[in-house]
């Protein structure tokens, strides 16, 4: 069992558990899962297998790099990418039970809200990449099946507090996320997105949530430099500010004709994280674009745009 294997018994003063994790490695399953700092905002991510590791640590670099170049560069795929990731400060080791372990360090993209609802969301029909091993590849395959054939997208956690329930904690998992298909994925979304009983959503909200999904997808049309495998979007507002917003800026079947929104903008963001399985483009398909990634990022804009 590798060191991040386990869960802790002994934290290091100035970190504590991130308890709002929705997806991904957690103590439930056994895991050290992502740690929160108490002081500067950020989150710790476990590096995890070696490999994994490797990989993201380099993505997050390359793009460190890209930020603190000359601004006088000319905006490029990669100052556009830096708008849709969550800000990087390294990647420290911290002696966790007696071990050295190597996080990544990122801006907690949940930092501030008093309410905080998060999505994961995981982008690909193809969710295991090109070193998987037979074994992982039909695990892989075998998972949030309907889901990925059809959106080229999964839903693996999410959690929003209910406004219309009082700010009660919803929270669901990946057994959650395996049961959707076309048939309910969308009554998943409008439950994270606070959706009232006619099935109105907060035009703010979607008109922010589509704007950062807007810029990945217009990045995703681009790029040929990366293949994502089992790489996320990361959905987040905070529902307490979308309690106080005006009852006129939410869209509903019957209001179809809603003008823009003016109201209170209740804050929502749509970052790109979880890049373990990012790995360069293979020479046989140099120049081509990530159809496998672009797939599941065009049905995500699809959904929200059709809750306008
Ligand atoms: N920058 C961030 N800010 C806030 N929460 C985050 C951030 N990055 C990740 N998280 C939380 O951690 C969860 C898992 O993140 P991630 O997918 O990167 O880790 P993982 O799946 O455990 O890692 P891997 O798949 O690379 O082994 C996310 O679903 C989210 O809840
Ligand atoms: O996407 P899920 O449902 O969280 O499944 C994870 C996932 O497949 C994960 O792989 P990775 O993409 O994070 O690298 C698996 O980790 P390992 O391959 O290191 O085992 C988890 O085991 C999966 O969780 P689960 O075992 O619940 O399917």
């Amino acid at each position: 069992m590798s060191e991040w294997e386990s869960i802790p018994t002994d934290l290091p003063a100035g970190v504590m558990q991130l308890a709002n994790q929705v997806a991904g490695h957690t103590s439930a399953q056994g895991c050290l899962g992502l740690l929160k700092t108490t002081r500067d905002g950020t989150i710790l991510k476990p590096t995890g297998k070696v490999l994994c590791g490797i990989r993201e640590i380099a993505f997050y670099e390359r793009l460190q790099h890209v930020r603190n170049r000359n601004d006088d560069e000319p905006e490029d795929l990669w100052t556009v990418l830096c708008q849709v990731v969550p800000r990087y400060f390294g990647h420290p080791k911290l002696p966790i039970d007696g071990k050295e372990i190597e996080f990544i360090q990122l801006e907690d993209l949940t930092e501030g809200h008093e309410w905080p609802c998060i999505m994961d969301v995981k982008i690909g029909r193809r969710t295991w990449d090109p070193l998987a091993t037979p074994e992982k590849r039909k695990a892989e395959e075998n998972k949030y099946k309907a889901c990925r054939q059809r959106f080229g997208l999964c839903i693996p956690g999410f959690q929003l507090y209910s406004v219309r329930d009082g700010g009660k904690l919803i929270r669901h998992g990946k057994d959650y996320g395996k049961k959707l298909t076309e048939d309910n994925i969308r009554d998943a979304f409008l439950l994270y997105l606070n959706a009232t009983e006619d099935g109105g959503v907060s035009r703010t909200l979607l008109e922010q949530f589509l704007h950062d999904l807007h810029l990945i997808r217009d990045w995703a049309r681009k790029q040929t430099m990366f293949r994502l495998y089992s790489s996320s979007v990361l959905l987040v507002y905070d529902a307490a500010r979308l309690r106080d917003e005006p009852a006129e800026n939410r869209s509903s079947p019957q209001r179809a004709s809603l003008t823009n929104s003016n109201g209170t903008l209740p804050t929502a963001k749509a970052r790109m994280i979880d890049f373990a399985h990012a790995f360069p483009t293979e020479a046989c398909e140099a120049d081509t674009v990530d159809e496998n990634y672009l797939q599941g990022i065009d049905s995500l804009v699809d959904i929200f745009e059709q809750f306008l």
